[in-house]
Parts: C-alpha cells; sequence; structure tokens
C-alpha cells in the first residue's frame, strides 16, 4: 500500500474526515522528516508506516476532542511536531506555539511551517519554565497539549501557568499509566480538575492510547512554575 493511501485508510478507521490539500500537507510534512531524519536524529522511528501511524495517526486522535471555542494552543515539548504541528496543519483557525528546548527540533519546525506556509504557528526555542516569564503567556492560551515529556505531576506544572481559567489540557499518554493518582497534589496545588480519560486504539497496530482530559478551573498562584529544572527534579 502506498503511504498515502496508509494515512487515509488509517484516517477512516480512526474516524477523522480531511481535506486532500490538509492531507497533501501533512504527506510533505512526513516527507521532510523522513529525509532530515536521515542526517538529523529527530524520532528513533524510521519505519515509514510506522512513522505514519505512531507520530501521525496519533496525534490525529486529538482532533475529536478540538472544540470550535478554542483559539490559541500550546504544545510543551512538541519534538519533531507531535501532537502539535499535525494538529496545526489540521486546524489553520487556532494558533499553535510549539515549544520544545532543542535547537535541531526547533529548526526543523521551522523549515516545515516555512515549506508549507502555515501562517498560524509561532515555533519557540526554550524551556517552559524559561518561557513563562515572556510578556503576555501567563494564563494566555485556550489548549494545552503534551505527549511523551515527561510524568503527569511534572508536565502540570510547566502546562497550567500558560493556561487561561476554564482552559483545557490533554495529556496523550501510553496505556494506563496510573499518573493520575501520584497527580493528585500537583492537580490540586495549580486548581485543575481531570474531566476524564479518552481510550483510543492506533488503527492498525491497535496499540492503546489514553487522552487525559483536564480544565484549569482558576489562576494560578505566580510562584509557579517553581525555577527550570525543578518541576522535574522535586514533582508537586
Ligand atoms: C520524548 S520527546 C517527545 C516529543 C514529542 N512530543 C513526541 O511525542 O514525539 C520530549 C521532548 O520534550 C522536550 N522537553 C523536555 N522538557 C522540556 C521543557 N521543560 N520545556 C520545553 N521542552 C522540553 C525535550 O527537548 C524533547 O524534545
Amino acid at each position: 500500500m502506498e503511504l498515502r493511501e496508509y494515512f487515509v485508510e488509517g484516517l477512516n478507521i480512526i474516524g477523522v474526515e480531511l481535506t486532500e490539500e490538509i492531507i497533501d500537507r501533512l504527506m510533505k510534512y512526513a516527507e521532510l522528516l523522513m529525509e532530515t531524519n536521515k542526517h538529523t536524529n529527530l524520532t528513533a522511528i524510521r519505519d515509514e508506516k510506522d512513522l505514519i501511524e505512531k507520530h501521525f495517526l496519533d496525534s490525529m486522535l486529538v482532533q475529536k476532542l478540538i472544540r470550535e471555542d478554542m483559539t490559541s494552543a500550546m504544545d510543551i515539548g512538541t519534538g519533531a511536531g507531535f501532537p502539535g504541528m499535525v494538529l496545526a496543519i489540521c486546524n489553520p483557525q487556532i494558533r499553535f506555539t510549539l515549544m520544545d528546548s532543542v535547537g535541531k527540533k526547533t529548526k526543523f519546525l521551522e523549515m516545515v511551517r516555512d515549506d508549507l506556509g502555515l501562517t498560524n504557528v509561532e515555533v519557540v526555542n526554550e524551556r517552559a519554565e524559561e518561557y513563562i516569564k515572556k510578556d503576555g503567556r501567563r494564563e494566555s492560551y485556550d489548549l494545552g497539549l503534551c505527549r511523551g515529556v515527561s510524568k503527569l505531576n511534572v508536565i502540570l506544572e510547566y502546562m497550567v501557568p500558560f493556561l487561561k481559567v476554564d482552559g483545557d489540557f490533554y495529556a496523550l499518554k501510553m496505556e494506563g499509566t496510573g499518573e493520575e493518582l501520584e497527580a493528585e497534589n500537583a492537580l490540586k496545588v495549580l486548581s485543575t480538575e481531570i474531566l476524564g480519560t479518552e481510550v483510543f486504539h492506533l488503527p492498525y497496530c491497535k496499540d492503546v492510547r489514553h487522552i487525559i482530559r483536564m480544565k484549569k478551573r482558576e489562576k494560578t498562584d505566580s510562584k509557579y512554575p517553581r525555577r527550570t529544572g525543578i518541576p522535574l527534579k522535586r514533582p508537586l
């Protein structure tokens, strides 16, 4: 099966519909990733179909949870753009900030953005604990996204200060990590509530994926996040 067909069939299985133009853009992004990955290590997944399923289709699972009232989104530790770049391509009406502390990854994302002419993507080469200090960033996003960065109690401290009150945070997780229990104190301190966990299956390998849906209920105390490195070293 040709790669584009493999992607389109996967989209059908997970029940997401996209225009031909958006599919073209996503395939171009996949091509750029495979090409760049030959000389710059951006992802450990080398097999083309695995890359489509485990990065692109996995990121697409979030698409069903995107609402019309969401106008801005932050992806912390986006790496080579998952899930943020995939969702930015699918949702041109939402402004995305794609953040990663590793320069070679953000350089790649800038190339993808420029190549595809995306006007709704801002790429930031920073750590979350530093970027939050920038004017106008605190309490300013409708949606937070995070996949594969750290445990829930750590990423909550990175993300929640960026969210508006009533903003949503979707954490993408492998099956049953049980991190919710460990994150009880972080959720309380950061006035964030778990609304539920959506359980999905990847279309071909059938691996289970969880998306933990959370909502920020109150303004965040300015002492969070603590200084760079502390959220990871001493989680809330
Ligand atoms: C395992 S990768 C996951 C990348 C991508 N989200 C994915 O799922 O393919 C984790 C990324 O988070 C970034 N990262 C970790 N802590 C961070 C922080 N405090 N601020 C910004 N980026 C961070 C790392 O540089 C790394 O690229």
